[in-house]
């Protein structure tokens, strides 16, 4: 089974070079070929190092402003000046150096800068009489297995390339992929992406070459398509469109409406492409992962061409708000795309919950707790939070770059309190706002002005000028304002620092700040914590300042030291209390988010997405309802017969035990017989409250555990007592809540009703005069409700003429609460889940779950889950009764009257 894995950069690309160019580079550490697909250069697992000799600080300066900082960030360069080559020869390093060396920082470039350069592409001249294509004038084309004559060899052999570690892609994504392969849980992979650089001008037989080398030595899919469609897809349709509103930065362009409709029509287009390359390598069994915001239509593609496939997708970016999200001119779109996964995996609660409002919002769809009912389909939506891999982490800073680095940046900041930060310069990134926070700091405390350094590492986006303009007047003012002979308080470097460099000043620094206006997570963030543990410098425990709007925020939450990074005062007051925290304070901190962070790793990240996916796609084929088999009832009895324990859980509208009619003899007797056999445990469910249950007491077998309410209490068999599995305080807290919302609905809808009772509340508009308005209010209705339901279990339900808030997971929760109640020894071999209300659906979800929670060495239990009624009641079950075969006649299968 191969995992394919996509993400719109593959974490290789090529660095094209004219034969002998390549300088001091190593090249046995290069995979390295000419056009003719001989390797000129071993094939070995690691990438070149980018070696930065003297850190590039002074390249390119144009406005005056630049040239200021520039030349600043030189001089500081030349003070640390460090040698090309620290002390080689380097340790083993571990596998991030893959790609980890590669000039990280570089993110905002969208492409890769080494061009075949042209005039090595077409330095023949194309032959009249043959049509080879891009490759115009060769002898011969080139055949797989027929030896090309040397002319061709010769004539591109001066065309020599070599696979590099990319500049930008997703470095936690890599980081947790390789974890997974490490631990063994992922064997067989294929990276499916764009090599994130021009190739229109490259000739088929270069991109032939490449995409083999590519498969056999990089297990990556590359994914080629024309250098405008990438253009339009990414600087275009994501960079400018998708970016800025999925971190909340909705200002308006002055863009043109053609120009919009021309990236989004790119952005299909890249998208498709994707789908076209998965499509025809797939093989059933094979697992799709998409990655992030560049690829939001790829699911729904996948899912026409490859409709059994299991498709996982994740979003590393924030997922905004429905208010936001509903401005995008291709929002629905955008959605239907995303809802062709099988499952949607998100960084924080938060934007699951974003997620599932702008489905129903948009999309009308009917969202649940842990996901959104397509039609026949469920996708499952929840959050996994991205974690870092310590291994590599550690490998790394160990390294003797690292250590040069630590010792190079404590020699120049000595006696100084370091702060530093580092952040892409757009909008989302909040460097303006850390500037103008850190200058209000040096203004409001100037006890710090002289023995505080900034180190702010801006990496560039072109897409801003006018931003960077501001930072930069920005940093130049602080520095000119509050430096003194001696000191500048202020590092601004915009410009990219390797890898090494940022993982010594982690090491060294006393603050970090991570105060972006928003982000998905930040995992530097962690990186930061971890690397203050001590190892390498002397007892550090540095504080953390992060913004209250990024996922790590989530992680870390409850954390001392978040802020508002609109709020300057706070910002100041917090950099203030980090400086003056005393060392047991500061360790006390540094422990909690130590702690905090525990769980969520790279490796239980990708191992967790992974086994949730599969469950996900398990149950979507149990979804597939329209042919549900019969259920086979002699089977049923087989396994029923061989399980030394036996869940039962069965609802009790069609056996009338539990309600005031009478059931009948037939019912009476099998349910006796069913409880008397010590392995039963056998539970009935009912929408009843527990005092309206009492009035038939005595006519029910005391052995029977109960679920009342549809899940809101529980009665364990031979038990007299009623647990009340939810806070009633809560409850009563959401019911007034949302009724209050819908009396204001009700006031100005003429017609409308309130019905409720204590699981729900519904809002009727079928009568309203006005059905047109009414609509239109019901639709505002359920966005407020959602609004106010904060992080309650309820679900909102558009209907005909109706809106129904209702809690959930009632029935759900009830079915844990009898499972934990179970020991270990007695777990069922045999699980059966009977039942015809909606509420059945979530339940018979529980039940389809519970394989994945048996411990691996047990025997996973037999499960049947049988829908009772007909029509729409089939999300999660696994047979249908058999025409004219009613539930007595089952249970009557399993303990017949001679048993
Ligand atoms: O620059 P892009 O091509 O648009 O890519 C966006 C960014 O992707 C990665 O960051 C995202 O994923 C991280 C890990 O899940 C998460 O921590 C971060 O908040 C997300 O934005 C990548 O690491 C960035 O460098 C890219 O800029
Ligand atoms: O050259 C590098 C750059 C980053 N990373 C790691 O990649 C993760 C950052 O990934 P990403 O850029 O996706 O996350 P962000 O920092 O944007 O949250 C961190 O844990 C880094 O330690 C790495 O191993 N090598």
């Amino acid at each position: 089974m191969t995992v394919f894995i996509a993400s719109l950069f593959l974490p290789y690309t090529i660095d094209f070079k004219p034969a002998g160019s390549r300088g001091c580079r190593q090249r046995s550490s290069v995979v390295e070929g000419a056009v003719d697909g001989s390797n000129s250069g071993p094939i070995v697992g690691r990438l070149p190092r980018e070696r930065s000799g003297s850190i590039a600080l002074t390249p390119g300066a144009t406005t005056v402003d630049e040239k200021v900082f520039k030349a600043y960030a030189s001089s500081l360069a030349d003070e640390i000046s460090i040698t090309d080559d620290p002390k080689g020869p380097y340790p083993s390093e571990p596998r991030a150096v893959l790609w980890g060396h590669s000039h990280k920082f570089t993110q905002p470039r969208s492409k890769a800068t080494d061009h075949p350069e042209p005039s090595l592409l077409h330095h023949r001249q194309p032959s009249k009489d043959r049509d080879y294509g891009s490759l115009g004038g060769m002898e011969k084309m080139s055949i797989p297995g027929t030896p090309e004559p040397e002319s061709f060899r010769h004539g591109f052999s001066a065309v020599d390339w070599a696979v590099k570690a990319a500049e930008q892609g997703h470095g936690g994504l890599q980081n947790a992929v390789h974890a997974a392969e490490e631990a063994g849980i992922l064997q067989d992979k294929t990276w499916v992406g764009t090599l994130g650089m021009p190739t229109d001008s490259l000739p088929d037989v270069i991109r032939n070459v490449i995409n083999e080398t590519l498969r056999d030595d990089f297990d990556s899919l590359s994914v080629f398509v024309s250098d405008n469609a990438f253009e339009g897809h990414y600087a275009h349709f994501c960079r400018s469109v998708l970016w800025p509103a999925f971190h909340y930065q909705m200002q308006e362009s002055p863009r043109h409406n053609e120009y919009d409709d021309y990236s989004w029509k790119q952005y299909l287009k890249v998208n498709e492409a994707f789908a076209d390359a998965i499509a025809d390598q797939w093989k059933p069994g094979d697992c799709i992962w998409i990655h992030d915001y560049h690829l939001l239509c790829l699911p729904g593609l996948l899912r026409s061409r490859l409709p059994d496939a299991e498709i996982g997708f994740f979003l590393h970016t924030p997922f905004p708000s429905s208010e936001i999200f509903r401005c995008l001119s291709s929002r629905e779109a955008l959605l239907d795309g995303l809802l062709g996964a099988d499952l949607i995996g998100f960084q924080t609660d938060e934007y699951c919950s974003h997620f599932l409002h702008t489905c129903s919002r948009i999309r009308r769809l009917d969202a649940l707790a842990d996901g959104i009912q397509v039609h026949d389909r469920f996708v499952r939506v929840k959050s996994w939070p991205l974690g870092i891999d310590y291994k590599s982490l550690n490998l790394l800073r160990q390294s003797v770059e690292v250590r040069d680095w630590i010792t190079n940046i404590t020699y120049r900041y000595k006696g100084k309190r370091l702060i530093v930060a580092r952040d892409r310069l757009d909008a989302p990134g909040g460097i303006k706002q850390r500037l103008q926070a850190y200058e209000l700091f040096l203004k409001s405390y100037p006890k710090w002005r002289e023995n505080v350094v900034l180190v702010q590492v801006a990496s560039s986006a072109s897409e801003v000028p006018e931003l960077e303009a501001q930072v930069s007047k920005l940093a130049m003012h602080i520095n000119a304002v509050y430096s003194t002979l001696t000191h500048q308080p202020l590092v601004f470097l915009q410009q990219d620092i390797s890898y090494s460099q940022f993982l010594a000043l982690l090491s060294v620094a006393d603050i970090f700040m991570a105060t972006n206006l928003r982000e998905g997570m930040n995992l530097t963030s962690h990186d930061f914590v971890h690397c203050q543990d001590g190892r390498l410098v002397s007892q550090r425990h540095g504080s953390l300042v992060l913004s209250e709007f990024i996922g790590s925020a989530s992680i870390f939450h409850g954390h001392e030291l978040l802020v508002n990074p609109w709020d300057y005062k706070q910002c100041a007051k917090t950099l203030n209390k980090a400086l003056e925290m005393s060392p047991q304070d500061k360790e006390r901190n540094w422990r909690y988010l130590i702690d905090c962070k525990r769980p969520y790793t790279a490796l239980s990240w990708y191992s967790n997405l992974q086994s949730a996916l599969r469950e996900s796609h398990m149950m979507r084929e149990y979804r597939q309802t329209t042919n549900l088999p019969p259920l086979k009832t002699k089977a049923l009895s087989t396994s029923y017969n061989s399980a030394h324990s036996r869940l039962i859980f069965l609802e009790d509208s069609s056996l009338s035990l539990l309600d005031n009619q009478a059931s009948t003899q037939a019912v009476n007797d099998v349910l006796r017989r069913l409880v008397a056999d010590p392995r039963n445990m056998i539970y009935l469910t009912s929408d009843l409250s527990p005092d309206q249950l009492a009035p038939n007491e005595s006519c029910r077998p005391s052995e029977m555990g109960i679920i009342a309410r549809n899940g809101l209490y529980a009665r364990l068999g031979n038990d007299t007592v009623w647990i009340n599995l939810s806070d009633n305080d809560r409850i009563r807290g959401w019911h007034a809540s949302v009724k209050k919302v819908m009396e204001y609905f009700r006031e100005r809808t003429e017609g409308s009703t309130i019905e409720e009772d204590d699981y729900s509340v519904v809002f009727h508009y079928e009568n309203a005069t006005d059905q047109e308005a009414a609509a239109r209010q019901a639709s505002e209705l359920a966005d407020l409700v959602y609004g106010v339901r904060g992080s309650e279990s309820i679900r909102i339900v558009r209907s005909q003429g109706a809106v129904s808030v209702k809690i959930i997971e009632g029935m759900a929760a009830a079915a844990s609460f009898v499972w934990e109640q179970i020991s270990p020894e007695q777990l069922p071999e045999l699980i059966l889940v009977a039942g015809g209300k909606k509420n059945y659906e979530e339940l018979f979800r529980w039940a389809n779950r519970l394989p994945l929670l048996s411990p691996s060495s047990s025997q996973p239990p037999h499960i049947t889950v049988v829908p009772l009624a007909t029509g729409k009641l089939t999300d999660g079950a696994r047979a249908v009764l058999p025409v004219g075969e009613s539930l007595i006649d089952v249970l009557q299968a399993l303990a017949p009257l001679d048993t």
